[in-house]
C-alpha cells in the first residue's frame, strides 16, 4: 500500500492539519497513514477516510510515503522518530514539534535525512492557518514545493533562513491562537460584567475579534491606523484605550507572555 503521507500523532495539532489538507483536497484520504495510540483520537481520524493504525510497526512495508510528519509532543518525539528511520529512502521527515532542533531529527536519523521542521497553529484546520518552515540542506527543490503546496491548503506559509528564530515564531504564531481565545473569553466575562447576557456577550466578542482581524488583514492601513479609526476624540473608545495602553501596560503583558513562550520553547529543545 503506498502512501504519500504518514502522520504521527493525530491530536489537536495532527487532527488540525490532517482535516485542512483532506478539505481541501490538496490530500486524498486513500493517500494518508495516520499513526495515534489513543483509541479515540485514531477513531476520529479514521471518520475522514484515512488509514489510522495504532503503532508504526502495522505500516505495510511497502508504504514507502514521500512525507512521514510528526506530531506528537516534544518531551517524546525523539523516542518516536526512530521507528519510521525504515522509511528514509523515498521520504523526507516534518516535525512540527515545539523547540525541537533540526539537529536531533539528524542525530536519530542520519546526517543525510530530509527534514523540515514546521510551526503550524490550530485554524489550520480550517484552512486559516499561520505556517512558517525551514529545512536542512538534503530538502530539495522538488520536495520544498511539494511541502510548501500540501501546507498552503492549511492557510499561510512563510519561510525562514535562521532556524533559531523558530522559537520565536512558536511563542507568536505557534501559540498565538490561545492569547486571542483567552482574550475572546475576557472580553465576553466584561461584557457580561457590564450587563449583557452572557450569550450576547459572546457573540458580541466573537464577532468583534473576526472582523477587525479580517479587516487588519483586508486593509491597506496599518493597524494603529485602523484604531485610530474608532477612537473618536474624547469618546468612548479612548478611555477604553487609556486603561489597555497607558504605561504600555498591554504591550508589556504581550511581552512578558511571548517571551515566555519563547524562553518555554528554548527549553523543550534541550
Ligand atoms: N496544539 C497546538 O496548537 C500546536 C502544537 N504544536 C506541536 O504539535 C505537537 C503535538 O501537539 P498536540 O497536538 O497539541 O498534542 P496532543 O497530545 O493533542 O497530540 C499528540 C498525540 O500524539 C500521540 N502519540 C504519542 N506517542 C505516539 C507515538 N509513538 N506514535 C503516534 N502518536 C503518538 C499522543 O497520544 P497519547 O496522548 O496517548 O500519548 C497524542 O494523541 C507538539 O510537538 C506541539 O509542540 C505545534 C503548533 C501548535
Ligand atoms: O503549547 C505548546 O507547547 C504548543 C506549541 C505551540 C502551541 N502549542
Amino acid at each position: 500500500m503506498a502512501a504519500k503521507i504518514v502522520l504521527v500523532g493525530c491530536g489537536n495539532m495532527g487532527y488540525a492539519m490532517l482535516a485542512g489538507w483532506l478539505s481541501s483536497g490538496k490530500l486524498a484520504a486513500n493517500e494518508a497513514i495516520v499513526v495515534e495510540p489513543t483509541d479515540t483520537l485514531r477513531e476520529r481520524a479514521a471518520t475522514l477516510g484515512v488509514t489510522a493504525l495504532p503503532d508504526a510497526g502495522a505500516i505495510p512495508a511497502d508504504a514507502a510515503p514521500r512525507l512521514v510528519v510528526f506530531a506528537v509532543k516534544p518531551q517524546v518525539i525523539l523516542n518516536v522518530v526512530p521507528a519510521y528511520a525504515r522509511f528514509k529512502a523515498s521520504a523526507t521527515y516534518v516535525s512540527v514539534a515545539a523547540g525541537t532542533p533540526i539537529s536531533a531529527f539528524e542525530g536519530a536519523l542520519g546526517a543525510d535525512a530530509g527534514i523540515i521542521r514546521c510551526m503550524p497553529n490550530t485554524p489550520a484546520a480550517i484552512g486559516k492557518g499561520m505556517m512558517v518552515v525551514v529545512a536542512n540542506d538534503n530538502v530539495g527543490a522538488d520536495t520544498s514545493d511539494f511541502v510548501r503546496d500540501l501546507l498552503s491548503a492549511s492557510g499561510e506559509v512563510a519561510a525562514i533562513g535562521d532556524e533559531g528564530l523558530m522559537d520565536a515564531v512558536t511563542a507568536v504564531s505557534g501559540s498565538g491562537p490561545a492569547y486571542v481565545f483567552h482574550f475572546i473569553e475576557c472580553l465576553t466575562a466584561a461584557g457580561e460584567k457590564a450587563g449583557l447576557p452572557v450569550e450576547t456577550a459572546k457573540l458580541l466578542a466573537m464577532q468583534t475579534v473576526y472582523g477587525a482581524a479580517a479587516l487588519a488583514a483586508e486593509s491597506r492601513e496599518e493597524p494603529g491606523t485602523l484604531r485610530q479609526q474608532v477612537t473618536s476624540p474624547n469618546g468612548t473608545t479612548a478611555a477604553a484605550l487609556s486603561v489597555l495602553m497607558g504605561d504600555d501596560r498591554l504591550k508589556m503583558l504581550m511581552t512578558e507572555a511571548v517571551e515566555a513562550a519563547r524562553a518555554r520553547s528554548v527549553e523543550l529543545g534541550k
